[in-house]
């Protein structure tokens, strides 16, 4: 079995997490819970930045709040003196509620409202990385509205097609995603947003996927944008200040994934960018990335109970819990595979080959398919690993599941953080039919 961060076995033979023993949690918090091991983002936000610092080039790195946004994530991550990347109204609301710095808020999005941009203007917040034509033109509208020149970066999409999955797959000329290189949209976007007395034009944003683990598509990546910085600075006189390489560095969920360490995806692409801003005779940009999964990934397990089982003879036996795609959509979504153990029983021998279901009414709600375990019974806590991206995140009220509660836990203490959802919670917005009489 692979440990994560301060996962280990105690000596009652349960799985203990920052200090924690999660047999206790279970029956403190109930289940499904999210545990989040605190060290662990701790170290990864430390690793990302002392690298940058070793590397001697000024950076920013910026957590994309979209692998798992809260007040307590958004103050550990300031805690840790990172940047945030936001997509929504809701997210930024989050994170000023959280008391984020507004300065270190940077905002994301293929379709912006002119709502939401005029939030964040009136903010200030550090940058809005523009997407497209459209919110150019709600941003200048916006910018003389507020007598605000907006700090933007411009995303474009350099034509890289890394090797992950289909769905989160984003670097591609047919992307949905910013102003496309090869066809010019790119260059139309720089010249316009560079000569506009309404925008503060500091740099270039790309994003190549998601769940990446060859440092070559960020190079190759990297060398199609200096491509068009040479032609900018010689056309335009246009040389960033800023350049943000986006996020996507993978993490092992099972021995089938192979991650580089943080560092090393970092240090390949600043030695890129070294190198080429040499070439071209300007001065290192600033480099930003924006980390979700590889900063809090690893760092959460989400713990079930288990209650009925299924024997197929000759087929299989399904084993279910408490939770399942309501609270991690993952598998469904993405055929996403994880790892799991039995939290009360951890050293017992593994005895069955098992598949592990989720509760709702539907077919494709698995979590785990065929996987090595104890004998397993009704009642057993199963922990599933690396679950801290995309998974309270993403999670439903589908089959009017409620949603889990998340705990921290750091040096032998949980604190709740997101408490469990409740009944009441679940119609809180309805209003019902009028009443006829
Ligand atoms: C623009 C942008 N930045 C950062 C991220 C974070 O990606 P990851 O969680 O893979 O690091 C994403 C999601 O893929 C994204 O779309
Ligand atoms: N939600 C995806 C990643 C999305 C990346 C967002 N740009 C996942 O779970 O892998």
């Amino acid at each position: 079995m692979f440990f994560h961060g301060t996962s280990k076995v105690n000596n009652q033979n349960h799985l203990e997490i920052g200090g924690v023993d999660t047999i206790e949690l279970a029956k403190k918090y109930g289940t499904p819970l999210y545990v989040y091991d605190v060290a662990l983002i701790r170290q990864r936000a430390r690793q990302f930045k002392e690298t940058f610092a070793e590397e001697g080039v000024e950076a920013q790195v910026a957590y994309a709040s979209k692998a798992f946004s809260s007040l307590a994530m958004f103050q550990l991550v300031n805690e840790e003196g990172l940047s945030l990347d936001v997509v929504s109204a809701g997210e930024l609301y989050t994170a000023l509620l959280a008391g984020f710095p507004k300065e270190r808020i940077h905002f994301h999005g293929n379709n912006k409202s002119y709502e939401e941009l005029e939030y964040a203007i009136k903010e200030k917040i550090g940058c809005i990385v523009v997407d497209n034509f459209h919110e150019i033109a709600l941003l200048e509208e916006l910018s003389k509205k507020h007598s605000w020149k907006v700090p933007v970066l411009l995303r474009v999409t350099p034509g890289i097609e890394a090797h992950t999955h289909d769905y989160i797959l984003t670097g591609q000329e047919d992307s949905k995603f910013g102003f496309d290189l090869k066809n010019g949209q790119g260059d139309k976007a720089v010249a316009h947003a560079f000569h506009s007395p309404y925008l503060d034009l500091l740099g270039i944003h790309c994003h190549i996927g998601s769940q990446i683990f060859e440092v070559t598509g960020f190079v190759m990546a990297t060398r199609k944008l200096f491509e068009k910085i040479a032609s900018w600075k010689d056309e335009l006189s246009f040389v960033p200040r800023v350049l943000n390489l986006g996020g996507g560095f993978g993490i092992r969920y099972t021995s089938e994934d192979t991650p580089l360490p943080p560092s090393q995806y970092v240090r390949e692409m600043v030695t890129e960018i070294k190198s080429q801003a040499e070439k071209l005779t300007i001065e290192i940009p600033e480099i930003w990335i924006e980390p979700g999964r590889s900063l809090v990934g690893d760092a959460g397990t989400t713990l079930y109970t288990v209650g009925s089982r299924k024997h197929i003879p000759n087929v299989r036996d399904y084993v279910a819990v408490d939770g399942g795609m309501s609270d991690n959509i993952r598998p469904a979504l993405y055929e996403a595979k994880y790892e799991a153990a039995l939290a009360n029983r951890m050293n017992a021998p593994h005895e069955e080959k098992v598949s592990i279901a989720g509760k709702c009414c539907e077919s494709g709600d698995m979590l785990l398919w065929d996987i090595e375990l104890p004998k397993v019974e009704s009642s057993d806590i199963l922990a599933v690993f690396c679950t801290g991206a995309y998974g309270y995140a993403m999670a439903s009220n589908y089959n009017r599941m409620l949603k889990p509660a998340v705990v921290f836990v750091e040096n032998g203490e949980a604190q709740l953080v997101i408490k469990r959802e409740t009944f009441e919670d679940l119609v809180r917005n309805e209003v019902g039919l009028k009443s006829k009489v």
